[in-house]
């Protein structure tokens, strides 16, 4: 059994402030892109590659990745990362276990897929997180409403696995009822369906705003890159 990737690269990194797309940002020589899909590229346990992308952008990203012998389709995306992901969802053959990985997170460890793709195959649906480190408050109008209990509090990430059949049901169950979600699991919870959670690391950040290029540098000294 092996399993199939759905990588949305089709966001407009508005908050990144940059005058593209920030998955073509470079990092060491090369675009974010490259980087996100060469670790999928090199799991053995990945059989295949979609990536949503801009209608605009399909050819640049088709020239970038077309060493890549895994990616076998791009589909346009949509105005929400949740729309990028189900265009892409509904065209992949089916397969077992499905993974979701956003194109902006260049940085997840080979570990991480391995355990999240045991997981999944052992689960419906499982996704990767970190436990938070500050304390985060509720506040509402600029006033503390509540502090939660930290410990039951994770950052979220993904890859997020699941089954195929579970995630396209999740998915168009969304779209009938118009839910919205920021996550794949969000989708999948509105089921009733319990998601579990692989323990990721702090290094798998989600390239978003100017500073995190600052700690992507960080990270590829770290790992000599
Ligand atoms: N309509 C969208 C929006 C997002 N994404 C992708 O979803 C991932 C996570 O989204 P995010 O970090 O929010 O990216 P952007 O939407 O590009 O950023 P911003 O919200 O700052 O514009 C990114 O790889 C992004 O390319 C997508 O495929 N389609
Ligand atoms: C899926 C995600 O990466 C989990 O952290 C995140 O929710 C994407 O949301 P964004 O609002 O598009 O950054």
């Amino acid at each position: 059994m092996m399993y199939t990737v759905i990588i949305p690269a089709a966001g407009q990194g508005k908050r990144m402030g940059s005058d593209r797309n920030k998955v073509f940002l470079e990092l060491d020589g090369r675009p974010v892109i490259y980087h996100t899909v060469s670790k999928f590229d090199e799991d053995a346990s990945c059989q295949a590659i979609y990536l949503s992308a801009r209608q605009d952008e399909v050819a640049l990203l088709t020239e970038l990745l077309k060493g890549f012998h895994k990616v076998k389709g791009l589909v346009i995306g949509g105005s929400e990362r949740q729309y990028s992901i189900y265009n892409a969802l509904k065209v992949i053959p089916p397969c077992e276990v499905v993974m979701v990985h956003d194109a902006a997170r260049p940085f997840v460890s080979q570990e991480t897929l391995t355990e999240l793709y045991d997981a999944a195959c052992a689960k419906n649906a499982v996704i990767a997180a970190v436990p938070v480190k500050d304390t985060i408050k509720v506040i509402n109008n600029g006033v503390i409403d509540h502090t939660p209990d930290r410990n039951v509090l994770w950052q979220v990430q993904t890859p997020q696995a699941f089954k195929y059949e579970l995630l396209l049901e999740a998915y168009q169950q969304a779209a009938e009822s118009r839910f919205l979600g920021t996550d794949d699991a969000s989708l999948v919870e509105r089921l009733g369906v319990p998601v579990s959670v692989v323990v990721s690391d702090y290094d798998n950040i989600k390239l978003t705003t100017p500073e995190d290029l600052y700690f992507a540098e960080a990270i590829m000294k770290k790992r000599g890159i």
